[in-house]
């Protein structure tokens, strides 16, 4: 037996830290996905011998770069960028770009590594990557952020392409900055492909896509409630963020017959008790991807709610909640908080939102919880309906897509099921998602030999 064969999960860890120091969210998502998976192949010799979950842990490749632009007043700036290429066993690498100051090497390479996972349960052929850059487009003028997005893709367009790497939008990256890295990809390489997703209709994009991760979270929320004989009528929801996942998701809630309580950004987080109803959810949409104003402005609009500032939702009384606004932003003590008012059910919007804390929380409680990797899929799952239509020059009808996402997430919440059944009466979602995505990839990979 190898040196390296069957060690023990307090181990492996430590070797991913040693490996990847000043890396605490890298870490951090590595560590919950492996709290599970090594009960997985306790009896599964190939994955140990052939170090399945250590190369799945090592990303294929990590590209980083200079990015200078010039600023309105004629100022050098300098920023890094990166593309995390985290493993393509199943498909070309896939996964957002985040523009935030917040983005680090650690940052991109959680997300990727989530991404593997979450791309393998969507079921289409897309292995998992990230990118982005320590740029905050907040305050940026248009032409800045034109300028900043063509300097990013004059260095990533050599990294990228159809068949090899397809990023998306994230934090930060919405419609605008698509079409800007897409003109650019465009112009340096004389090529029209599916390079990106979340393109405009007009050039390439795909209906839907701009809804899919909140609605996909929305209808993965209300299948895990179905196994409990519930809906979401009259079920008051708390949301976090008030972006792209944020907003979709308020709306499909409320569509669905819940109401929804809060929303939320860096500054704090607003709660209308009232409700956040379609047209107030609209003059949100518009006041952060128009005005790209702060929520905070909402109460003056609104003025039966409050704002509180520097605090997240979680102490509002709830049935269910919707972290939707970046990692780390639920805490072991928002979690029992959580629990305490009666939340029995939280669906992750985000991407690794609940800290590993709250996940055991919600994990003892026994509440339904799933995990970003399963319930935000519907997003990337779209992206990959999209890179369909690219190859096929084809646009798919709004119906069709619709239904695509209503059956993509289905199958993943059947997929939770099938590997996280713990009892009669009790799923682990964490665990169902780890299982049914690492397998995915895992016997990919053993196909392939040592590579
Ligand atoms: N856009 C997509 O299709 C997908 C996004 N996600 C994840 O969903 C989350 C939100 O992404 P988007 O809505 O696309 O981004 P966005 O840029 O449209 O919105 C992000 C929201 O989060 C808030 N936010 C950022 N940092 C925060 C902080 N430190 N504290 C509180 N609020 C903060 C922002 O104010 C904003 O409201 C991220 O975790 C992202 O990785 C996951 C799957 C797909
Ligand atoms: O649509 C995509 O490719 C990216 C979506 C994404 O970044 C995510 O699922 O976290």
């Amino acid at each position: 037996m190898a040196i390296t064969d069957h060690v023990d999960l307090p181990t492996f860890m430590e070797g991913v830290r040693k490996r990847n120091p000043g890396q605490p969210e890298f870490c951090q998502a590595v560590q919950e996905v492996s709290e599970d998976i090594f009960d997985f192949i306790e009896d599964k010799e190939a994955y140990h011998s052939q170090q399945i979950l250590r190369r799945i842990a090592e990303p294929d490749r990590i590209i980083s770069f200079r990015v200078c632009w010039e600023d309105d007043a004629g100022n050098i700036r300098v920023q890094r960028g990166w593309r995390v290429q985290n493993n393509n066993a199943i498909g070309p690498y896939k996964g957002g770009i985040r523009f935030h100051p917040s983005v680090t090497e650690s940052v991109l390479k959680f997300l990727a590594f989530e991404q593997t996972f979450k791309n393998a349960l969507t079921g289409l052929p897309m292995g998992g990557g990230k990118g982005g850059a320590n740029f905050n487009p907040k305050g940026k003028s248009d032409r800045e952020v034109m300028r900043f997005c063509q300097s990013f893709m004059t260095e990533l367009y050599r990294h990228v392409g159809a068949d090899v790497d397809v990023p998306a939008g994230d934090i930060g990256v919405g419609a605008r900055e698509i079409g800007y890295m897409f003109g650019q990809y465009k112009r340096i390489t004389n090529q029209f492909t599916g390079v990106l997703t979340g393109k405009g209709l007009e050039y390439g994009g795909s209906l839907i896509r701009p809804e899919a991760t909140g609605y996909g979270a929305t209808y993965f929320l209300q299948n895990m409630l179905a196994t409990r004989g519930r809906d979401l009528t009259g079920l008051n929801a708390v949301i976090s963020g008030s972006g792209n996942v944020a907003t979709h998701a308020a709306e499909k809630v409320t569509q669905l017959g819940g109401k929804v309580l809060t929303l939320s950004d860096s500054a704090g987080f607003i709660h209308d008790p009232d409700g956040i109803d379609l047209e107030k959810i609209d003059w949100v949409k518009h006041h952060k991807t128009h005005t790209r104003g702060r929520i905070s402005d909402y109460v003056a609009q609104y003025p039966r709610a409050s704002f509180t500032a520097g605090k997240t939702p979680w102490g509002v009384p709830c049935d269910v909640a919707l972290p939707c606004a970046t990692q780390n932003e639920l805490l072991g003590d928002d979690a029992r908080a959580l629990v305490a008012n009666g939340c029995f059910a939280v669906s992750e919007g985000a991407n690794m939102p609940t800290d590993l804390a709250g996940v055991h929380v919600f994990k003892d409680a026994r509440i339904l919880f799933a995990p970003g990797k399963a319930a935000n899929a519907g997003g990337v799952a779209v992206s990959g309906l999209e890179m369909s239509q690219n190859s096929e020059r084809r646009s798919w009808k709004e119906a069709e897509l619709q239904q695509l996402l209503l059956d993509i997430m289905a199958g993943i919440h059947e997929s939770c099921l099938r590997y996280g059944r713990v009892s009669d009466d009790y799923v682990d979602y964490v665990k169902g998602a780890n299982i049914a995505g690492f397998k995915k990839v895992a016997d990919a990979m053993l196909a392939y030999g040592v590579v």
